[in-house]
């Protein structure tokens, strides 16, 4: 089962691995006429009912694949409006072809004749809202028919997350959806195919720029909307609690604060005055601090706890009681990972280990990747947190689902690297569920990489991600 944003991340992480959309259409349209040719006699009058978006780019293949078959392709609208490249470079070859195509320009125009099989391809996932003209119109022509009905993708006007229709839409005996099952066609009385488009199964397991798509920033939004994140770190280190929480604002957080100790608290604020910083009495996080951090973190989205703590015997005992009572999510690097496999809490944990530290935790590591990815996952599970294990391929399982990430560079073993992925990955789980905001976090902290590399050769420092996590997170054309 799929839901719609799922499918478009799989759909963009297909593109960026090679497969390009247009060559998914064209394996989609085979599949439609592969059941229309299931369903219709040899002699059958085949009528294809089009909209202007990509699921009628796929019926525009499905004539071409239908030759045998007496054709007319009926598209809603006129020609120069088709909304996608593909769909009116399919268009085009239609009319190349000779085949029998019609463009209703308005609802009192669209004659259906009495066809023996109708494609429903007027809408797919692109559908908001009731149908509108003559959408509506040629839907409400279609459920009047005697013909037997084939939906691309989903009925039009059903909505394929839900199964709800807000008003008219198509009633189809069959349906020809891509990929995997939608939730929407488990209310929908229809024989389902779910075809196989050629999505590689890469695209659903290589974090790649369509899981950018879940960063969608509301227009309307408030401040705080999008995170308030609480480092706890630093002591025997200045620069790792800072990096973090400057890591975090550049991820899109709204507000970052250091909780550190008062030793360092004047160098970390003087790093940047972006920062909110509550400094802690002593020189090392402690025991007596608990409560003053349990306090604030009240009122916050995500903690990262660890960057430059170090590992005073009073410090861990710290950490451990903290995230003991602590109930939220925390994402937890450094020397705090040592803590969390005795830990009995109910918060939320992302965990970002490298080998080392993974080991140091009693996980096991194998040289080869898809064993090394299994075992991540089994220990995720175990711990019942989610593992972001850094390497030059990182590993991310939540036990159910495991990701990799192939983003960064050899240029990336600079100390404060990792420091900036706990931080933008704090900010990635205000607003998004463990799993992809730690896969999300691996994304675009190597990409972050990668582009300082592009444009200044190798010899980046940690700070250089923190100007290209933005970019890497929010790229313009330029940057694809
Ligand atoms: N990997 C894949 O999933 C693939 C899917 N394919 C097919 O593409 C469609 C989705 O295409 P898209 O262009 O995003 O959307 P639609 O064709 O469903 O419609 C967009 C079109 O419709 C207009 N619109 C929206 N709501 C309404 C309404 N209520 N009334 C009238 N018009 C409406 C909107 O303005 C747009 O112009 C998917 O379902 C698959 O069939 C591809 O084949 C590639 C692989
Ligand atoms: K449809």
């Amino acid at each position: 089962m799929i839901s719609s944003t799922e499918m478009a991340v799989v759909d963009e992480n297909a593109e960026a691995l090679g497969v390009p959309r247009k060559q998914l259409m064209e394996s989609s349209g085979n599949a439609v006429a592969s059941v229309v040719r299931d369903v219709a006699d040899p002699d059958a009058s085949v009528a294809l009912v089009c909209g202007r978006g990509n699921n009628g780019g796929d019926a525009f293949v499905a004539a071409r694949f239908l030759s045998e078959y007496d054709v007319t392709v009926h598209l809603l609208g006129r020609a120069e409006t088709i909304a996608t490249a593909i769909a009116g470079e399919n268009w085009t070859a239609l009319e190349a072809a000779g085949i029998d195509t019609r463009e209703v320009r308005d609802s009192a125009a669209f004659d259906l004749g009495d066809p023996d099989v109708v494609v429903d391809a007027i809408l797919g996932t692109g559908v908001t809202g009731a149908l509108r003209e003559p959408e509506a119109t040629a839907a409400k022509e279609i459920n009047a028919a005697a013909a037997t009905v084939v939906a691309v993708d989903v009925p039009s006007g059903v909505d394929a997350d839900t199964g709800e229709a807000d008003g008219t839409a198509v009633e189809a005996g069959h349906v020809v959806t891509f990929h995997d099952r939608k939730p929407g066609l488990e209310h929908v009385a229809a024989d389902v195919t779910v075809a196989d488009i050629g999505i590689p199964a890469a695209a659903e397991r290589v974090v790649e720029r369509g899981d950018l798509l879940r960063l969608s920033r509301d227009p309307t939004a408030h401040k705080g909307d999008f995170g308030e994140v609480l480092v706890i770190g630093g002591g025997p280190y200045t620069g790792a609690p800072a990096l973090s929480a400057q890591a975090a604002l550049r991820a899109g957080a709204d507000l970052a604060y250091v909780a550190c100790p008062e030793s360092i608290a004047g160098e970390v604020q003087g790093y940047s005055e972006n920062l909110i910083v509550e400094a802690l009495p002593g020189d090392r996080l402690a025991p007596s601090h608990v409560p003053r951090l349990t306090e604030l973190a009240v009122g916050m989205d995500c903690v990262v706890v660890g960057p430059g703590l170090g590992d005073a015997e009073g410090t861990l005992e710290a950490a451990a009681s903290f995230l003991s009572a602590f109930e939220r999510t925390a994402v937890v690097d450094a020397d705090a990972l040592q803590v969390v496999p005795a830990l009995e809490t109910e918060a939320t944990l992302v965990c970002t280990p490298h080998q080392g530290e993974l080991e140091a935790m009693g996980g096991e590591t194998a040289s080869d990747p898809d064993e090394r990815a299994q075992l991540v996952s089994a220990f995720a599970a175990e711990l019942g947190v989610t593992l972001l294990v850094k390497g030059a391929c990182d590993i991310v399982s939540d036990g159910e689902r495991t990701r990799l990430n192939r983003t960064g560079n050899p240029g990336m073993t600079v100390g404060g690297t990792g420091d900036v992925l706990a931080g933008s990955t704090g900010a990635m789980a205000c607003v998004l569920d463990p799993a992809p905001a730690a896969a999300l976090g691996a994304y675009a902290n190597g990409r972050a990489g990668d582009l300082v590399v592009e444009s200044n050769g190798y010899g980046l420092v940690a700070t250089d991600l923190l100007e290209t996590l933005p970019r890497a997170l929010w790229p313009d054309e330029t940057d694809r």
